[in-house]
């Protein structure tokens, strides 16, 4: 429960959205592992489908073979209160901002007093009540080459390429809401790439993007992977002055479902 509900905190478009649906792949209580709130306790309410093709995507059956039921707004609602303890909840994906019912549900739990973190790649702009936007903005080391799609043959490499950046939809972002740049790094070239990036957003942008809200997170699905990256991107870190973020999820769980 979070710690601000009451019981007439329902939004009053709820009835009008009593139909509305979204694709859900999972939906499940855990600690947030990335990010300025890795740690914290949250429902993390996870929508399936994606407009890009990331080949390390770690959510596979989000992206490439998106599986999912719908689920109505209420139904979700219900599941995310069912975990008592929690006052927070993080709407990921997939790509939460593709689906304009994120909106709906992201009034509903502002209404019913939830502090909300959208995880998102950064390429979709939307109006909604969100207390922090998790942009993880793509690098062209996230494209989906023929030697790296872990499905086909590169057919979704032009696509993901013309897709990936969007400096409008970025800069709307920071602008409106509390945020953080949260980058997957394979390796150092990455991090030109990263420096140019932010000055895009910071000429476009009115607020001012600070180096402690842009994070640097290894790449990586497994404790395995991890080892073999997270100390490199931790000098990156100390080397830029970025902040390092860990995979507090994979550190502790590995790769199981549903954390
Ligand atoms: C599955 S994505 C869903 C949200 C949104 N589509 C996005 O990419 O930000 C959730 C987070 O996991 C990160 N991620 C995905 N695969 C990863 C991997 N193999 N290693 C590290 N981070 C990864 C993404 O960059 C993003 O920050
Ligand atoms: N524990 C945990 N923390 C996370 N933070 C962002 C996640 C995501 O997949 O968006 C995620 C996730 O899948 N699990
Ligand atoms: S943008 Fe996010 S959900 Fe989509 S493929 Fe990349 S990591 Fe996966
Ligand atoms: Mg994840």
């Amino acid at each position: 429960m979070p710690v601000n509900a009451s019981a007439d905190a329902a939004s009053p478009t709820a009835d009008a959205d009593d139909a509305a649906t979204l694709p859900i792949n999972e939906v499940f209580y855990s600690l947030q592992g990335e990010g300025t709130l890795a740690g914290v306790p949250s429902v993390f309410v996870r929508t399936s489908g994606c407009n890009l093709r990331c080949w390390f995507c770690d959510s596979y059956h989000t992206s490439w073979e998106p599986t999912h039921g719908a689920m109505t707004l209420d139904d979700i609602v219900a599941d995310i209160e069912s975990h008592g303890e929690a006052d927070h909840v993080v709407l990921t994906g997939g790509e939460p901002l593709i689906h304009e019912q994120s909106v709906a549900l992201l009034e509903r739990l502002d209404g019913l007093g939830y502090h909300t973190t959208v995880e998102t790649n950064g390429t979709i702009y939307r109006d909604a009540p969100i207390d922090l936007a998790s942009i993880s903005p793509k690098l062209a080391s996230s494209t989906p080459t023929p030697e790296k799609d872990p499905k086909g043959d590169g057919e979704w490499a032009e696509r993901h390429e013309e897709r990936r950046i969007d400096i409008d939809a970025l800069a709307d972002l920071v602008d409106t809401y509390d945020s953080q740049l949260k980058f997957v790094v394979t390796g150092e070239d990455d991090l030109p790439e990263i420096e140019d990036l932010l000055e895009r957003v910071r000429n476009a942008a009115a607020t001012t993007v600070a180096d402690s809200d842009v994070l640097l997170m290894p790449e990586g699905t497994t404790r395995e992977q991890l080892d073999g990256s997270r100390n490199r991107v931790a000098d990156l870190a100390i080397e830029y002055g970025y902040r390092y973020t860990p995979r507090l999820h994979v550190d502790l769980w590995n790769d199981a479902p549903g954390t």
